[in-house]
C-alpha cells in the first residue's frame, strides 16, 4: 500500500490540485445551499433590495464555482488515476517479464485475472479510498467550525452525525470479511479459459455439456456473491443516508428550540438546516471506503504474490567457448512434487562431444536439459560451465552460447522469415533459404505463420525449429526429441544433417529413437532421475546392460 501511495505521490501537483478542487467543490456545495436558506429567510423579512441583490450574486457565484470546481475535480482526479494505473501497469510488467519462465505453474486464467482484473482494481485506490476521506475531512472541519458561530450544540450534533457516518457505519457496523466473489471470479476465469482451450477435446469426449453446466453454476455462484456484496454496500450506504437525515432533523429541532429561547437568530435556521443536509453528501461515499480499501489490498496481495517470485540471476559473462560442463551429484525437485525428478546425477560434457540421452518416459531427460539451459535451478549438487558455477552466469550470457530445439517450440504470428530471423537477425535471405533447404522445409520466406504456428503441421513445425537451430551461431546445441513427427526417411536425412552441421559443436540430445545412435560419442541411459549407463554404442552393447536390453526389445 505504501508503494501505491508513493506512486500516486509522483504526480503530486495533480494530486494537490484534485484535493483543492474537491474541497472547493464540497465547500461551495454547502455554501450554495446555506446561501439559499439565508436568501429565503432574509427575503421573508423584506430587507432592502440591495441585500437581496448581494445574496443572489453570492448564490450565482457559489453555483458557478461549484460546477467549475466539480468539473475540475473530476477531470484532475481521473487524470491522476489514469496516470497511476499506467505507472502500476508498467511497474508490474517490468517485474513480470523477466520471470515469465517461472509463471508456468499459474493457470492461464488465474494469470489473466491477475494481470488484467487486479491491476484494474487498483484504479479505485485514489478515487474511492484515498481521496474521499481527505475531502470529507476538510469540508467537515470547516462546517463544524462555521456552525460554532451559531451554536455549539448544533456543532456537536453535526460532529456526532459525521463520526457515525464516517467511522461507526463503515468500520464498525458494516465491517465485512474477505470478499468471496474475488475468489469465485478467479475460479470462473480459470475454468472458462480451460473450457475454451480444451473445447475440442471436451466435445470429443462428450464432456462439453457437463463442463458448460459447471461453468454456468460457477457463474451463478459468482453472480450471487456479487449481488450479496452489492446489497451489503447499499445497506451501509442507506444507513449513512438515514443518519444524515436524522442528524438534519435533530438540527431542525435543536435549532427551532434555540430560536424559541432566543439563543439563535431565526433567520439562520434555514441556513443551518441546509448546511446539515449538504455536508453529509461528502460523508456518504465514506461508507464504501473500507470496501474498496479491502479490494485494493487483496489485489495488491495477489499481484505481489506473482512479482515476488523473482529469482536472482547470475551476473558473470562466459568468456570464450564453452569448454566443458560438469554436473556433480545434481538433484532437482519440482515444486510440490513427491519425488525428485533428478537425483544425484553426475555428467561431464566436453567441448565438441555429441551426447545422446535416452531412457524411459518420465526419467528426467527434459529436466536435465532445462537445468543446462538455466530454465530451472538445481535443488542440490554442482553445475559448472568451464570453471564457473552456472548460477553465477547470467542467463543472457548462457543463451548467446547455445542453440535449442525443444519438444514444443513457439512460433509467432508473422512469416517464415520473421520466425527465422529470431535466431539470427543479421542473416541474409540467401542464408535463410539455405537453412530451409537443409531442414527440408519447402516454404517461401514470406509465407505467413499463424499464432503458435497454427497453420503448420507437426512435422513442418519441427523442420522450422530445426532451421532456426542451424541458423543461430553457437557452440552448444541442446536438442529434445527433434524429429518425432517426421517420416523415417526425412528423419534420417535431418539426423545426418544435424551431425554434419554440428561437427565442431557440443551436442546434448534427448531422443527416444535408438536408430543411428552410433554416430554419438557417448550415449547416456537414464532411469528414475539418474544416469545408470554412459559410453559409446560399442561399449554399451558389449556391456549388455540396459541399452543393450532396449536395443533388443
Ligand atoms: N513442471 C513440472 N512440475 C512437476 N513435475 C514435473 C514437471 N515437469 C516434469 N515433471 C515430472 O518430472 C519427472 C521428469 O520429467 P521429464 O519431463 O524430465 O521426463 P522425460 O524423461 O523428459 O520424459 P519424456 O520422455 O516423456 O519427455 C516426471 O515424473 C514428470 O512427471
Amino acid at each position: 500500500m505504501q508503494e501505491l501511495v508513493a506512486m500516486i505521490w509522483q504526480d503530486k501537483k495533480d494530486v494537490l490540485l484534485a484535493l483543492l478542487a474537491g474541497t472547493i467543490s464540497g465547500l461551495t456545495a454547502v455554501a450554495l445551499f446555506a446561501q439559499s436558506g439565508l436568501l429565503i429567510s432574509k427575503a421573508a423579512l423584506m430587507p432592502p433590495f440591495y441585500i437581496i441583490l448581494i445574496l443572489t450574486a453570492f448564490l450565482k457565484l457559489f453555483g458557478v464555482t461549484k460546477s467549475a470546481s466539480k468539473y475540475a475535480e473530476r477531470y484532475i482526479s481521473h487524470r491522476v488515476t489514469f496516470k497511476f494505473i499506467s505507472i502500476v501497469r508498467m511497474k508490474f510488467f517490468k517485474k513480470l517479464l523477466p520471470q515469465a519462465h517461472v509463471l508456468n505453474h499459474y493457470k492461464s486464467g488465474d494469470l489473466l485475472t491477475r494481470i488484467t482484473g487486479d491491476v484494474e482494481q487498483l484504479q479505485n485506490f485514489f478515487l474511492r479510498v484515498l481521496y474521499p476521506p481527505f475531502i470529507a475531512l476538510f469540508v467537515f472541519m470547516v462546517v463544524i467550525l462555521f456552525s460554532l458561530f451559531f451554536s455549539p450544540w448544533i456543532s456537536l450534533l453535526l460532529l456526532i452525525g459525521i463520526v457515525l457516518t464516517s467511522i461507526v457505519v463503515p468500520y464498525i457496523l458494516f465491517r465485512r470479511p474477505y470478499s468471496t466473489s474475488t475468489l469465485e471470479k478467479k475460479e470462473l476465469t480459470i475454468l472458462a479459459t480451460e473450457y475454451f482451450y480444451g473445447y475440442r477435446d471436451l466435445v470429443l469426449h462428450h464432456q462439453n455439456e457437463s463442463k458448460a453446466e459447471e461453468l454456468s453454476a460457477l457463474y451463478k455462484g459468482y453472480g450471487n456473491s456479487r449481488r450479496k456484496e452489492l446489497d451489503q454496500e447499499q445497506t451501509s450506504y442507506l444507513w449513512n443516508q438515514l443518519i444524515a437525515l436524522f442528524t438534519s432533523f435533530s438540527v431542525v429541532f435543536v435549532g427551532a428550540y434555540l430560536t424559541s429561547v432566543g439563543q439563535l437568530d431565526g433567520v439562520y435556521l434555514a441556513l443551518i438546516v441546509l448546511i446539515s443536509l449538504t455536508v453529509f453528501e461528502s460523508a456518504v461515499p465514506l461508507a464504501l471506503v473500507p470496501i474498496f480499501a479491502r479490494h485494493t489490498k487483496n489485489a495488491v496481495g495477489r499481484l505481489e504474490a506473482i512479482t515476488s517470485k523473482n529469482e536472482s540471476d547470475g551476473t558473470q559473462h562466459l568468456k570464450g567457448f564453452i569448454q566443458q560442463i560438469q554436473l556433480h551429484d545434481v538433484s532437482y525437485s519440482y515444486p510440490a512434487a513427491t519425488r525428485p525428478a533428478l537425483e544425484k546425477l553426475s555428467l561431464n560434457i566436453q567441448a565438441g562431444e555429441k551426447i545422446a540421452i535416452i531412457g524411459p518416459s518420465g526419467c528426467g531427460k527434459t529436466t536435465l536439459l532445462q537445468l543446462l539451459m538455466k530454465e530451472i535451478k538445481r535443488t542440490s549438487g554442482v553445475i559448472r560451465v568451464n570453471t564457473t558455477d552456472i548460477n553465477d552466469i547470467s542467463s543472457q550470457s548462457m543463451y548467446t552460447h547455445m542453440s535449442t530445439m525443444l519438444q514444443h517450440n513457439h512460433f509467432f504470428s508473422g512469416t517464415i522469415k520473421s520466425n527465422l530471423l529470431m535466431a539470427n537477425e543479421e542473416a541474409s535471405d540467401e542464408a535463410l533459404q539455405e537453412v530451409l533447404k537443409k531442414a527440408q522445409l519447402i516454404k517461401n520466406l514470406e509465407d505467413p505463420i499463424f499464432e503458435k504456428g497454427g497453420n503448420l503441421s507437426g512435422g513442418e513445425k519441427q523442420r522450422l525449429a530445426f532451421a532456426r537451430l542451424l541458423l543461430k551461431e553457437s557452440d552448444l546445441w541442446i536438442v529434445d526429441e527433434p524429429f518425432t513427427s517426421l517420416d523415417v526417411s526425412t528423419e534420417k536425412i535431418l539426423f545426418n544433417t544435424l551431425h554434419e552441421e554440428a561437427a565442431n559443436k557440443t551436442v546434448v540430445m534427448v531422443t527416444h529413437s535408438l536408430a543411428d545412435l552410433d554416430q554419438f560419442d557417448r550415449i547416456c541411459v537414464m532411469l528414475r532421475g539418474q544416469i545408470v549407463e554412459c559410453g559409446t554404442h560399442q561399449q554399451l552393447v558389449e556391456g549388455k546392460g540396459l541399452y543393450w536390453e532396449m536395443l533388443n526389445q
